[in-house]
C-alpha cells in the first residue's frame, strides 16, 4: 500500500464542541493533550489547562449529570431560546413553533429543490436514530429492508455516505450497500475514493487501499496512533462498569461508547464517576454526550464536519460552486455537520427530531420513516429530471 492524499492534517486545538458549551460544560473542564506526547508532528502544542478533579460532586458540578438527564426527550420544550415547563397538550403546539424555525425537509421538499436546481447533492447520513429506530440494544439496531433499498436507490443517483459515530465495519455491516461511502468512529475512520485528480498525498493518516470489492479507495484515520489507548480504555470501561446493572460498553474503533440507556437512573451518577475516573488518567482523550451514551474519543480537531469537509473533497465536490452537501442527523456530533454546512452557507443540515432541539439545521424530520420518505422524494425528482 502506497501512502496518498493531500487533506490538511488534523491540527489539536481547544475543543469546545457544540453539545458541550450548549451543555455548561466549560472547556477548561476537558482534559488536554500535550503536544509533546504526539510522534507525528501533525498536531500543534497546546498548554495543558487544568486536571479534572475526581471527587463525585465534581461530576455534577461539571454537567455531566444534567448532560446524560437532557439526552433523552426530556419534558422540558425548548421554544426559541428558552426552556419552559409544558403540560402534555402544549407540546404539539411547541413543536409546531419550533418547526417555524426548522421547517420539515419534506414540506420544504420543492424550495430545497429550487435551490438544488443546477447543482450536485452530494447525501450525508448519520445511522443511529436516523436510517434506523433508536432501541435498547445497541446491536440490534437493524435499518429496515424499505429503509435499505431507499439508501440504495439515493446512492444510484447521487455521491452518499454514511457518518456513524459507530465503528466502521459495524455501520456497513447494519447498511450492508456497496454502494456508498462509509465514516466510522464519529469521521476518524473513513474509506472514501480515490480523489479524481490522483493527487499524490504527504499525510501518513491517509492510505491508498482495496475495498472488499477489489475497487481503489483511500483510507482515512487520522486518530490512528490512539488505538492502543483506546483498546485499553475500552477494557478499563468494562472492567469498572461491570458492576452496574445494564451498563454497555461498546468499542468502535477510535472511540468508546459507554451506554447508560438500560442502567437504572439513580445508578448514572455511578456511571459518570466511573467514566471520569478513566478519563482523569488519560488527558489524550475526552467526552462527548450522544443519545443515553457517553462517549470517550481522542482529543484531536476531527469531527463528522471535518468529515464532510474530507469526503466532499475526495469526491472532487469541495470549492465548487454548483454543489449542495445535505446531511441529515439526530444526534450532538452530528451538530459539527450541520455547522460547517451552515458557517460556509454550503448546504443543508437536516435535523432529525420529534422533539424540539436547538440546532445548527436548517430543515427538520421528525424520524427515520420520514428521513426514508425523503430519500424516496430526491429518487423520484432527479428521476423525473432525466
Ligand atoms: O453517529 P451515529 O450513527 O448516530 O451513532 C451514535 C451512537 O449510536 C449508537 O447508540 C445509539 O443508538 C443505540 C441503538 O438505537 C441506542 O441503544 C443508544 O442508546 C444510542 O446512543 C451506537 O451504539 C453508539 O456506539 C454510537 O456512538
Amino acid at each position: 500500500m502506497d501512502l496518498k492524499s493531500n487533506h490538511p492534517a488534523p491540527v489539536l486545538t481547544d475543543p469546545v464542541p457544540i453539545s458541550k458549551s450548549r451543555l455548561g460544560i466549560h472547556s477548561s473542564l476537558l482534559p488536554y493533550s500535550p503536544g509533546a506526547a504526539f510522534s507525528s508532528g501533525m498536531y500543534i502544542a497546546i498548554p495543558r489547562k487544568k486536571v479534572i478533579p475526581s471527587k463525585l460532586d465534581d461530576v455534577r458540578a461539571s454537567g455531566w449529570l444534567d448532560a446524560m438527564k437532557s439526552s433523552s426527550p426530556p419534558r422540558k420544550k425548548l421554544t426559541k431560546d428558552t426552556s419552559i415547563d409544558v403540560g402534555p397538550d402544549d407540546s404539539q403546539l411547541v413543536y409546531l413553533s419550533w418547526m417555524l424555525k426548522y421547517p420539515s425537509a419534506i414540506s420544504s421538499f420543492e424550495r430545497i429543490m429550487n435551490y438544488a436546481k443546477g447543482k450536485r447533492i452530494a447525501l450525508f447520513l448519520d445511522y443511529d436514530g436516523t436510517l434506523s429506530p433508536i432501541v435498547d440494544d445497541p446491536d440490534r439496531a437493524f435499518m429496515s429492508d424499505s429503509m435499505r433499498t431507499a439508501v440504495r436507490n439515493v446512492a444510484n443517483y447521487f455521491p452518499t455516505a454514511i457518518i456513524s459515530g459507530r465503528s466502521r465495519d459495524k455501520v456497513h455491516e447494519f447498511v450492508g450497500l456497496t454502494e456508498l461511502y462509509y465514516a466510522g468512529s464519529h469521521g476518524m475512520d473513513i474509506v472514501g475514493p480515490v480523489r479524481p485528480s490522483g493527487n499524490d498525498d504527504n499525510n501518513s493518516n491517509c492510505i491508498r487501499s482495496t475495498d472488499k470489492q477489489g475497487k481503489e479507495v483511500n483510507l482515512f484515520q487520522p486518530a490512528s496512533e490512539f488505538l492502543p489507548l483506546i483498546d485499553e480504555v475500552f477494557s478499563s470501561l468494562v472492567e469498572i462498569t461491570k458492576g452496574i446493572e445494564g451498563a454497555k460498553v461498546e468499542n468502535n474503533k477510535f472511540c468508546v461508547s459507554v451506554h447508560y440507556r438500560n442502567v437504572d437512573e439513580k445508578n448514572w451518577t455511578t456511571i459518570a464517576k466511573s467514566v471520569h475516573e478513566i478519563l482523569k488518567g488519560h488527558p489524550r482523550l475526552r467526552l462527548t454526550h450522544g443519545r443515553k451514551v457517553l462517549e470517550v474519543r481522542p482529543v484531536i480537531d476531527w469531527d463528522k464536519g471535518k468529515a464532510v469537509e474530507f469526503l466532499l473533497d475526495s469526491l472532487g465536490l469541495s470549492e465548487c460552486e454548483d454543489v449542495l452537501p445535505i446531511y441529515v442527523g439526530d444526534d450532538r456530533t452530528d451538530e459539527d455537520a450541520f455547522k460547517v454546512l451552515r458557517e460556509g452557507n454550503r448546504g443543508y443540515g437536516i435535523l432529525v427530531s420529534s422533539v424540539p432541539k436547538e440546532s445548527n439545521a436548517f430543515y427538520s424530520l421528525k424520524d427515520p420513516s420520514e428521513v426514508m420518505e425523503f430519500l424516496n422524494s430526491l429518487v423520484r425528482w432527479k428521476k423525473s429530471k432525466i
